[in-house]
């Protein structure tokens, strides 16, 4: 059954929360008295619906409902989830609780995005504390897979393991924070180096400009893919940590820091970084610098996927979890008709200079199509491995409509020839009705061990002649054969 979340406040972190319920199939209601809270929603979707289906190898559920409502208690009534995203007030946060536990379902997951209010402090007074739990989120919320979850007695181990287990549901990596403190884990990094930049801009160490530099040149990209104390083990050489702390032990001692000591925010302190923040990025608007964030993180996570590491590897287990059903095996095709053989979205890493689909891109789904139909034909990893597989020889693309980023593809593939170790595949990639292109292909059975080709195992050539059969009333496909030729 559809699950439906209330999203109480709906600004920055509201509407991201917004999008990753709806990309993941879930209804959403939202309350929040702010006018332009809808369109600002509208706004962060459109972002959200570029970039973050394309993150997944597999299709995401069909997008849920979004509704809003004049009414908190209208907003909450039997919902399975609550996210509180307010500002950073407790006297406001502690009131929102009051109201909504009156209407909400007692069941239902209460969870606060505070940056760092600990949840005791937000369960103080409450109707059922057992059911406010933090769940921290980092920006942009329907991208990035970090939750804090942050407990504490009141909540029962399997109230935590249920709210853990439906972020899971969506795609977040649950972090779960054993000892409430403020600011969590993560903020209290984000804080420190805050602090620091803040002292280097105002003691005239650095500009705006130049601490980002700092950042995003070096140890940003270390951070992203290995963390801390990884990259700190890997910094240590052969001997490891306990020769990286053997080194810069001493520089504890020494004036490497004034996390001790905080800057006050003086008007003029204020005027200067927002004046060189406006000289370093205000040629951009604020939807254009999320976008452009957005196409950053996204090729870069999607690198992390290829190796399978970090948060990588969380996509790859949503994506595991999100597989069954999306592709038919062949006792589920129909296969009489050319077989689905790729679903997905367009990812952002896959569209170019003229704002579509690029070129390269269309033999990377095509690939992959031809990928599965190898592996329901029985050419799968464990064939593979014992030693014979198929090269493709030659390819054929023709490029017939654009398609764009976020866009929801479909590779259907019908079997030309299959037999020896003869493989003819003629692929069509659809956007809904809308024919995108075609791909043939052409592809030999080798051994593994001599790269010759040879004859596939009787298996495969039983499962070639299964579809052989069930194809054989299909028309030639318009376009396969093709050449490029001098126009009539
Ligand atoms: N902005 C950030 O980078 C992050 C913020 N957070 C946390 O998320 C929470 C929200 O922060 P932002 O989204 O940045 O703030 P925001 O100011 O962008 O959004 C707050 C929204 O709450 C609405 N609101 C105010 N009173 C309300 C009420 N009584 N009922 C319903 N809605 C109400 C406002 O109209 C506004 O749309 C805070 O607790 C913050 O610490 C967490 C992670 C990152
Ligand atoms: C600045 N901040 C404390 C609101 C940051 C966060 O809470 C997390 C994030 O997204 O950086």
């Amino acid at each position: 059954m559809t699950k439906t979340a209330a999203i109480i406040g709906g600004g920055v972190i509201g509407g991201g929360w917004a999008a990753r319920f709806l990309l993941n199939g879930w209804d959403v209601r939202v309350f929040d008295p702010d006018p332009e809270a809808e369109r600002k929603i509208s706004e962060v979707m459109d972002n959200a619906r570029r970039s973050l289906p394309g993150l997944s190898d597999v299709p995401l559920p069909d997008e849920g409902t979004l509704s809003f409502h004049a009414e908190l208690a209208d907003a909450v009534a039997g919902v399975d989830w609550i996210q509180e995203s307010v500002p950073e007030r407790l006297d406001l946060k502690l009131k929102v609780y009051k109201s909504l536990q009156e209407a909400c379902d007692p069941g239902a997951v209460i969870g606060s995005s505070t940056s760092g209010f600990k949840p005791s402090e937000l369960q103080e007074g409450a109707l059922r504390p057992e059911q406010i739990v933090v769940t921290h989120p980092f920006n942009p919320v329907y991208l990035l897979p970090l939750i804090e979850v942050v407990p504490t007695g009141a909540n029962s181990a399997e109230f935590v393991q249920k709210a853990k287990d439906l972020l899971t549901s969506v795609g977040f990596f649950p972090l779960h924070v054993r000892k409430e403190i403020d600011a969590h884990i993560a903020d209290r990094f984000l804080e420190a180096v805050w602090r620091e930049a803040l002292w280097l801009v105002k003691d005239g160490v650095a500009t705006t400009t130049e601490i980002d530099e700092a950042i995003r040149m070096g140890f940003g990209i270390r951070w992203a893919q290995m963390g801390l104390f990884e990259t700190y083990r890997v910094a240590g050489g052969e001997a490891g940590m306990r020769h990286f702390m053997a080194q810069f032990g001493p520089a504890l001692k020494w004036p490497w820091t004034k996390l001790m000591d905080v800057p006050e925010f003086t008007d003029e302190l204020v005027d200067m970084i927002a004046d060189q923040s406006d000289a370093q990025s205000g040629m951009h608007s604020i939807r254009e610098l999320e976008r452009i964030r957005d196409n950053n993180l996204v090729g870069m996570m999607r690198a992390l996927k290829a190796q399978d590491y970090g948060a990588g590897a969380v996509l790859n287990k949503h994506d595991a979890a999100l597989k069954p059903g999306a592709l038919p095996t062949l006792d589920e095709a129909d296969l009489s008709q050319p077989i689905r053989t790729l679903a997905r979205a367009v990812p952002l890493d896959w569209t170019d200079y003229n704002g579509h689909m690029t070129e390269s891109r269309y033999l990377d789904a095509f690939a992959c199509s031809t990928d599965r139909f190898m592996e329901i034909a029985g050419c799968d990893s464990d064939y593979i491995a014992s030693g014979g597989s198929y090269f493709t020889a030659e390819t054929h693309i023709r490029h017939l409509d654009e398609t764009h980023a976020g866009a929801k593809i479909e590779v259907r593939t019908q079997m030309l020839l299959g037999a020896g170790k003869k493989l003819h595949l003629f692929h069509s990639m659809f956007e809904g009705d809308k024919l995108l292109a075609t791909g043939e292909s052409f592809l030999l059975h080798v051994s593994l061990e001599n790269r010759r080709p040879c004859a596939p195992s009787a298996a495969i050539e039983a499962a070639l002649a299964r579809v052989t059969e069930a194809q054989a009333s299909l028309p030639y496909p318009e376009g396969a054969g093709n050449a490029i030729r001098k126009p009539a």
